[in-house]
């Protein structure tokens, strides 16, 4: 079995180095003149896959936007990500989740585990009941061939009073997630399969990357305000391994299948561009 590393690794070669995520709020269901109920997400949800899963790196539908309507929603959820995957796009499922090591291993197995309606190629967790708490989603993922994203230093203004704060040994909060995934990560070729979340937004802020060999994901680019230049200031000389990532930037293009494919294609050439 491949690991998600490997997986990650071939389809960013092959399609190029770009993460799209499925958002569908409200506005952008108004905006795509859609109604905001099930309906109107099933039609956002089977847009943006018809128009973009043949073609980019990586999809990464936000469950709370289905959460939102209930048990239907989720069957959406469901149904948006298996499609995704058949037709060859990677899927990371944006669900934030982090909690107690066993409560973990339940999420785990809701979201890599092959047996499971919900199943993605990786997940997003947060990693403040401590990194060894999500020791059993990491478990669940290596055993299917699976990844897991841990946010470090997050796109969003309030991040840096909990990320920055400084930790007994004198390292920054986020500094020890980034070693404690580096370790894990140590020695796997190409890349390992956790990666962390590094917001596009955050600027220069001196933490460490250069060992993490993993894939570096990076949101808050377009609508938060970042752009494909500042990449280069904020990953330095581990841009080698940043996933961009972009939610309204790309669907404000819709419901235009081509819009969509146009704003996506644009996305990837400026990322392209900045990350040589
Ligand atoms: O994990 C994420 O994807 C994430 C981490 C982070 O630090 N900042 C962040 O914006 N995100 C997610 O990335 C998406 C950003 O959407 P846009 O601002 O529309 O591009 C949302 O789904 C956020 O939940």
């Amino acid at each position: 079995m491949e690991t998600f590393g490997k997986r990650l690794a071939e389809a960013m070669d092959k399609r190029g180095r770009l993460c799209v995520g499925i958002d569908p709020h409200a506005a952008l269901l108004a905006r795509w003149g859609l109604t905001d109920d099930v309906a109107g997400l099933e039609r956002f949800a089977r847009t943006v896959v018809e128009a973009l899963a043949d073609r980019v790196a990586v999809l990464k539908p936000q469950s709370a936007f289905f959460e939102r309507f209930g048990s239907r929603g989720i069957q959406i959820l469901e149904s948006t990500i298996r499609q995704s995957r058949e037709a060859g796009a990677l899927v990371l499922l944006d669900v934030k989740r982090g909690d107690i090591g066993s409560t973990m291993a339940a999420y785990a197995d809701a979201y890599l585990d092959p047996a499971s309606p919900l199943r993605a190629d990786a997940i997003t967790v947060s990693p403040y009941l401590g990194v060894g708490s999500l020791q059993p989603a990491f478990d669940v993922a290596a055993r299917h061939g699976g990844g897991v994203f841990v946010l470090a230093l997050t796109s969003n203004p309030e991040g840096p009073s909990v990320q920055h704060a400084v930790a007994t040994d004198k390292k920054t909060v986020a500094q020890n997630v980034i070693d404690e995934i580096s370790l894990l990560n140590k020695g796997f070729e190409p890349l390992g399969s956790l990666g962390l979340v590094i917001g596009a937004t955050i600027g220069e802020t001196g933490h460490d990357l250069s060992r993490v060999n993993g894939p570096l994901l990076a949101p808050g680019l377009g609508a938060q305000g970042a752009t494909a230049s500042d990449l280069r200031s904020v990953f330095g000389e581990s841009l080698r391994n940043v996933l961009p990532s972009y939610s309204r930037e790309v669907l404000t293009a819709g419901p235009s299948v081509a819009g969509l494919r146009d704003a996506a294609d644009r996305a990837a050439d400026e990322c392209r561009a900045a990350l040589g």
